[in-house]
């Protein structure tokens, strides 16, 4: 029998495990297990009481915040396992030790998590007995006893209608923490009624509880215990009223509890404003410790910079220790050569000392010998010295004489001196004159000199300039004759001749871009007016000088190496000996030919200094078809053939006449 309760058992615990799993599995999804998991499973998934946490923070939110706050003691703030066992704790529940989770004993934590699904989410057991219709049962209101802090009965109930946070326990005072002894005997009265005795309280009861601060001095807990109980009445009796005075006092609990939740919620708001002034110090010590620590860095930049200057200076002490025992072996070598120069001095000067007393004994006996010689000598000498004085005064008397004669030599002399340097006086101051002239006269040369050489150089600068000018010039120019057209025509209307009648005139229009409309009064219709397109038209009115200067400017393209023809063509008397030549030879009545051969020498004596040219005439008529040389005077010559060569006709022979100047 004892196997076989020992297996019943053992079932019990498995379904009873699974109904944990299953709740679990329900109310979070992500920590599903299998229903058949094991005792080591379930273990594996609770152990760090992360899932206890989360299971509890999803039934009671907010629930674990206050136990981090103030009033969770500091055991229970070691762990997630232990906070959870506090919450479970404070709503009165079995409980289960670490030592159970740690070791493995399921069986407490999986009571201890059925009672806690029992008390707060019975709306998720799965309930086969059918009753569903039942209504679930009311969470209750409970205060837990250990701390005070106030459980909501489920996750809804943790805020007031205002939306405040009411999750965590209001902290009594001290004098009210599980003293009954303040309770007033009117209020043990109540709490001490037993369920379905609240509807019945006469209303004097009521009043007088009302009256008296029993209600301020009653625990939460009591407060709670009696809103639950009313409200169990209330549920049981189902559509029976709850008297006035009974909701009444309800009410009166129920504002007493709001109160206490306003005072916590005050509370709460003071430790957050006194955690955030604690978060403010905090980081201004955190910038203070940073300061501090740039400090440091500072420090060691410069200690880093201080130990550089020290190993420089170290490798320069090193570098002059080198240097000074390099110059101490030096020094010593010197020494040595020293010493044994003076050892070789010492040696010379011993042979010296004693080459010197040698000398001394010779010179000694060379003295004698000597002032031997002297004293005869000196014998010898002052019988010169008589002699000499006779002859002195004998010569000073003939020098007397003679310096006599001397200085009237000289007094002739300095008066020839005298002239010759005034002479030489007037010499210098002329050649000194005659030498500043020169001077200024050299100077005067060479600012000459420079300034044409600097006016040379702008010559030359201005011609070369010139030469580009001119080039760039001719270039534009003939450019510019191009773009006229290389072939123009221009038709010049003859005025009519003395005689002729003015009214007969064809020409109806002269147009200033060339058009010359002519009329023909014989014909009809279209016929009986033509137009004639032209570069230029000139009328009867227009001078020699205004049909020379459309032509003028192809003058100078010859002179830039251009081939130009300009030619007359027109019926008899229509006036191209008038425009070729003129009418006579005034100025004014030059023709084409007459211009153009001055403006050509114009313009070659205007480039003379560039250009040389040489202008040449030759004049021929060609009449008949006879070639005829104009300025041939031999009759004889004035004929000549034509040779005709792929539709050229060249005249040879023709005389070539050089001309100098157009006159
Ligand atoms: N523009 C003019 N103004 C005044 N008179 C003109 C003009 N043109 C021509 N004449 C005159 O017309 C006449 C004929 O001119 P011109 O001799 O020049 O003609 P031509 O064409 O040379 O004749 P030909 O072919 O026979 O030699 C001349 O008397 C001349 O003076």
């Amino acid at each position: 029998m004892g196997s076989v309760d020992g297996d019943s058992e053992g079932l019990q615990a498995d379904a009873r495990r699974a109904e944990v799993i299953k709740w679990i599995s329900a109310l979070i999804p992500e920590y599903r297990l299998p229903l058949n998991s094991s005792d080591e499973e379930l273990q594996e998934l609770l152990g760090d009481g992360t899932a206890l946490c989360h299971i509890t923070d999803t039934l009671i939110p907010g629930a674990l915040e206050g136990l981090s706050g103030g009033y969770a003691s500091s055991e229970q703030r070691s762990g997630n396992v232990k906070k959870f066992l506090s919450v479970v704790a404070g709503m009165g529940l079995p409980g289960f030790s670490v030592r159970d989770l740690e070791e493995g004993s399921m069986s407490p934590v999986v009571d201890c998590l059925l009672a806690l699904r029992d008390n707060l989410s019975p709306g998720l057991v799965d309930d086969n007995s059918g009753d569903v219709s039942k209504t679930p049962p009311r969470k209750k209101w409970r205060v837990p006893e250990a701390d005070g802090s106030l459980v909501a009965g489920g996750a809804a109930q943790g805020k007031t209608p205002s939306g405040e946070d009411r999750g965590n326990g209001l902290p009594y005072p001290k004098s009210q923490q599980k003293t009954p002894a303040f309770n007033g005997k009117k209020l043990r009265e109540i709490f001490q009624l037993k369920r379905g005795s609240y509807a019945d309280l006469p209303a004097a009861k009521i009043s007088e509880m009302m009256h008296s601060n029993s209600l301020d001095n009653a625990p939460t807990q009591s407060l709670l215990t009696v809103v639950n109980s009313i409200l169990d009445e209330s549920i049981e009796r189902r559509k029976g009223e709850i008297p006035h005075r009974v909701v009444y006092l309800l009410r009166k609990v129920v504002q007493e509890i709001e109160r206490r939740l306003c005072v916590q919620a005050e509370h709460i708001r003071n430790q957050n404003t006194i955690i955030k002034t604690r978060e403010e110090k905090y980081r201004s010590k955190t910038k203070a410790l940073e300061i501090l620590v740039n400090g440091t860095n500072e420090e060691n930049q410069m200690a880093i910079n201080l130990l550089q200057v020290v190993k420089e200076e170290k490798s320069k002490i090193e570098e002059k220790r080198k240097f000074s025992e390099q110059n101490v072996v030096r020094l010593m070598k010197e020494k040595e050569n020293a010493e044994n120069m003076i050892a070789g001095l010492k040696e010379e000067m011993e042979e010296m000392h004693r080459l010197h007393e040698q000398q001394l004994g010779q010179f000694e006996v060379k003295t004698k010998q000597m002032e031997d010689q002297l004293t005869s000598k000196v014998k010898e000498f002052e019988l010169h010295v008589v002699q000499s004085n006779r002859k002195i005064e004998e010569i000073e008397t003939a020098s007397q004489l003679k310096s006599q004669l001397w200085n009237k030599k000289e007094n002739i002399f300095q008066n020839y001196m005298n002239s010759q340097q005034l002479n030489v006086k007037g010499l210098t101051v002329s050649s000194r004159s005659l030498k500043n002239d020169m001077d200024a006269f050299q100077m005067k040369w060479k600012d000459e000199m420079s300034n044409l050489g600097s006016n040379l150089k702008c010559l030359v600068d201005a011609a070369e300039n010139y030469h580009k000018v001119l080039a760039e010039n001719q270039k534009l120019f003939n450019e510019m004759q191009e773009l006229k057209g290389n072939i123009r025509v221009y038709c010049r209307v003859r005025p009519f001749l003395p005689g002729q009648d003015k009214k007969l005139t064809t020409v109806d229009y002269v147009g200033e871009s060339g058009e010359l409309l002519i009329s023909n009064p014989l014909k009809q219709g279209k016929d009986a007016h033509r137009m004639f397109n032209f570069n230029k038209v000139f009328n009867s009115f227009s001078s020699q000088a205004e049909v020379f200067s459309d032509i003028q400017p192809l003058i100078r393209s010859v002179l830039d190496g251009f081939n130009v023809c300009i030619f007359a063509y027109g019926q008899t008397g229509s006036g191209k000996t008038y425009t070729m030549s003129g009418p006579s030879m005034s100025k004014k009545d030059w023709g084409v030919n007459y211009r153009a051969l001055n403006d050509l020498f114009d313009i070659s004596l205007s480039r003379r200094n560039v250009f040389s040219y040489e202008v040449g005439v030759q004049m021929v008529e060609i009449y008949n078809e006879q070639v005829r040389d104009l300025l041939s005077n031999n009759i004889a010559q004035k004929r000549y053939p034509f040779y005709t060569i792929a539709m050229l006709f060249f005249v040879t022979f023709l005389l070539f006449m050089l001309l100098t100047s157009e006159k």
